[in-house]
């Protein structure tokens, strides 16, 4: 089942609407880092270099169908001009009059960016009628947002059931890398699941359970798992209603003869804020009133030593809040860890994760650093994926 690829349409003249994912974390209205930008940039060029009227849509954040200032689109369509130095309009609207009039001023090679799809509340339900409004601005249709190729959404999917549609050659690429890494792994196996997304990545584990030798778990989805083995966690992140998901999920893991690896000692803090007061604890230690926001270094020695050991690592969201200094070092030893280890081929998947290992300075070191996090996690646990199944096969 070979999807199409823009190759295969010959889009000069017409109009393509092309979904990115230009969901980058900005930091006091600036971007904090422009990987997912700069991902999308050979779909771009190619659309526009082969005279297409380019209109690109995203979303930022979740902004739960309303307009929010702090995510509107517009440091994303400076940047973008920046890198692609050539001017790229943007419409302070999703859709309307204003976006209809700039589409229709579009002529060969130009570039629109309308604004973050998810202030309209029909985008996320995969509203029919929002499909056919954004159906009828174009003439074709490419998917190149694998960060958000799990969502059926009207941009990622809807949109797809109107219009000949493709892939663009970043979702080509990161099926191709993730698809020869995962058809026959390498083993040892293990996935590193961490972050704060707890309702979306506790289900991926069950999954992985059925494909891994090791499972770590650590940042805030830890505390849910360390709160089911009978252990207070003070004010830390917690899912109670996943408890017995998670003790389930142990279980299976025994029973699979899966190594499932939870923290033995964190760092914790008094408040969720760089200048708390801190303590490193064993993890039968956490304070009442206290919040762990960081593995401890026993865990990172542990962990460390696992990833060493490993063929095949793949790695899903920070193992604390690296983005405050004395919470940044579980994140940086694990990351120390896989730059170090020479024979594991590793895969970084997730925004967060991404930013981290860029943050430390270790991507060079990184095997494959994807631009989708849970997006390569529904793939690698062989889940379709909406936004890719959604598109015209070949
Ligand atoms: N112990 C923790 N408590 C609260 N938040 C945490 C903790 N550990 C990590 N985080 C936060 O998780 C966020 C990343 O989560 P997530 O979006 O799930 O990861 P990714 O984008 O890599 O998939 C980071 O901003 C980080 O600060
Ligand atoms: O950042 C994203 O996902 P990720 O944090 O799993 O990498 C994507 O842009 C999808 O965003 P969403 O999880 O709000 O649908």
């Amino acid at each position: 089942m070979k999807k199409k690829s823009i190759k295969d349409l010959d889009v000069t003249g017409k109009k393509v609407f092309c979904r990115v994912d230009f969901n980058v974390p900005m930091y006091e209205g600036t971007i904090a880092d422009d990987t997912r930008i700069r991902a999308a940039l050979p779909t771009i060029r190619y659309l526009a270099e082969h005279g297409a009227k380019v209109i690109l849509a995203s979303h930022m954040g979740r902004p739960k169908g309303q307009v929010v200032e702090e995510l509107r689109l517009g440091p994303v369509a400076k940047k973008l001009e920046e890198l692609l130095n050539k001017e790229v309009r943007y419409s302070e609207e999703v859709i309307g009059e204003d976006v209809k009039k700039q589409v229709s001023e579009l002529q060969e090679g130009d570039i629109l960016l309308m604004e973050n799809v998810r202030f309209h509340p029909g985008e996320e339900k995969n509203d029919a009628n929002l499909a056919k409004e954004f159906a009828e601005l174009a003439d074709l249709y490419v998917n190149d947002a694998f960060g958000t190729a799990h969502r059926a959404h009207v941009s990622t999917e809807g949109v797809a059931g109107h219009l000949p549609s493709a892939a663009g050659f970043l979702i080509e690429k990161e099926l191709e890398v993730l698809g020869s890494a995962l058809s026959q792994p390498q083993r040892p196996f293990t996935a590193i699941i961490g972050g704060a997304k707890v309702k979306d990545k506790i289900g991926v584990i069950d999954n992985l359970l059925d494909k891994v030798d090791n499972l770590i778990i650590g940042g805030g989805l830890a505390f849910t798992f360390v709160k089911a083995q009978g252990y207070e966690i003070g004010d830390s992140l917690l899912e109670e209603d996943k408890i017995e998901l998670a003790k389930s999920f142990m279980k299976k893991a025994e029973q699979k003869g899966v190594k499932f690896y939870l923290p033995i000692d964190a760092v914790v803090a008094d408040a969720f804020s760089e200048s708390a007061n801190v303590q490193k604890v064993d993890i039968d230690s956490i304070p009442e009133g206290w919040l762990a926001l960081d593995i401890g270094p026993k865990t990172s020695d542990l962990y460390a030593g696992v990833i060493k050991e490993s063929k095949l690592v793949i790695w899903n969201g920070p193992m604390g809040v690296f983005e405050m200094e004395p919470f940044a070092q579980g994140t940086k030893a694990v990351a120390q860890a896989l730059a170090d280890a020479e024979d594991t081929y590793s895969i970084i998947g997730g925004g967060d994760s991404a930013r981290a290992v860029e943050h430390f300075k270790l991507s060079g070191q990184m095997d494959h650093i994807s631009t989708g996090g849970g997006a390569s996690l529904e793939f690698m646990e062989g889940k379709d994926l909406p936004g890719i199944a959604a598109l015209d096969e070949r």
